[in-house]
């Protein structure tokens, strides 16, 4: 029950928390069969995996059109719309996932906590350009290769939201070689060093 105390500093409302409840009953019947989360970090699933994707969609203001690429288990996509099931009922989520039974199971766990979502089961290289307000993708990829994804998915104007650990300055140099944006980083609530990079501008060099 402690693990969930960290939602209440991310102020979660009682309806949001059924429907997390509803998601870790699907989560926990799913993972032994496909893996969406290794075992040892299922038992932390509230403080290492919800309330990680929660502030996420604590970092903006809730867009019009919200797109998480590579949303495996649901990070954060699907916690994202399982928030704006309630704060911001008129946004669209579209998550990209392009293994198939992680895509079955994100449909299932969409319907069940009563979130809409649009699931593409695609490469996200091969997915139509999505024009997304906000992008984000979590343990995905480098920042280089991010940004590439961000080129092809963000609109003009768009924010892209990636939770990055310690390395991040590092990632930040090295993608610079190839690409211009403004980046703040945003201190992770639950990791020491972690930080969400938000990021804006995007361009070629
Ligand atoms: C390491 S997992 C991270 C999942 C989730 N974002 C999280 O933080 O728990 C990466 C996910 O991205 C998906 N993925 C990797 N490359 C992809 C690509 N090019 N197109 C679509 N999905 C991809 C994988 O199938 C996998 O589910």
């Amino acid at each position: 029950m402690n693990e969930k105390r960290i939602l209440e500093e991310l102020n979660v409302s009682r309806e949001t928390l059924a429907r997390l409840e509803i998601f870790e009953q699907v989560i926990k019947k799913w993972n032994p069969k496909i893996n969406l989360v290794s075992k040892s970090s299922l038992e932390l699933l509230w403080s290492r995996h919800i309330a990680d994707s929660v502030q996420v969609f604590r970092c903006v203001d809730s867009p019009d059109h919200w797109v998480d690429i590579g949303s495996g288990g649901g990070f954060p996509g699907l916690i994202v719309a399982i928030l704006a099931a309630d704060e911001a009922p008129e946004m669209k989520t579209t998550l990209i996932e392009s293994d198939q039974r992680k895509s079955a199971f994100l449909r299932t766990a969409a319907r069940e906590c009563g979130a809409k979502v649009t699931v593409i089961s695609k490469r996200i290289e091969k997915a139509d350009p999505q024009n997304a307000k906000v992008l984000s993708a979590r343990a995905l990829a480098d920042l280089a290769l991010l940004l590439e994804y961000a080129e092809q998915h963000l609109a003009a104007g768009g924010t892209a939201l990636f939770p990055k650990g310690g390395s991040w300055k590092k990632e930040v140099d090295n993608a610079r070689q190839r690409w211009r944006f403004d980046a703040e980083p945003v201190k992770s609530l639950t990791e020491q060093e972690a930080v969400i990079l938000k990021i804006k501008g995007v361009a070629r060099v």
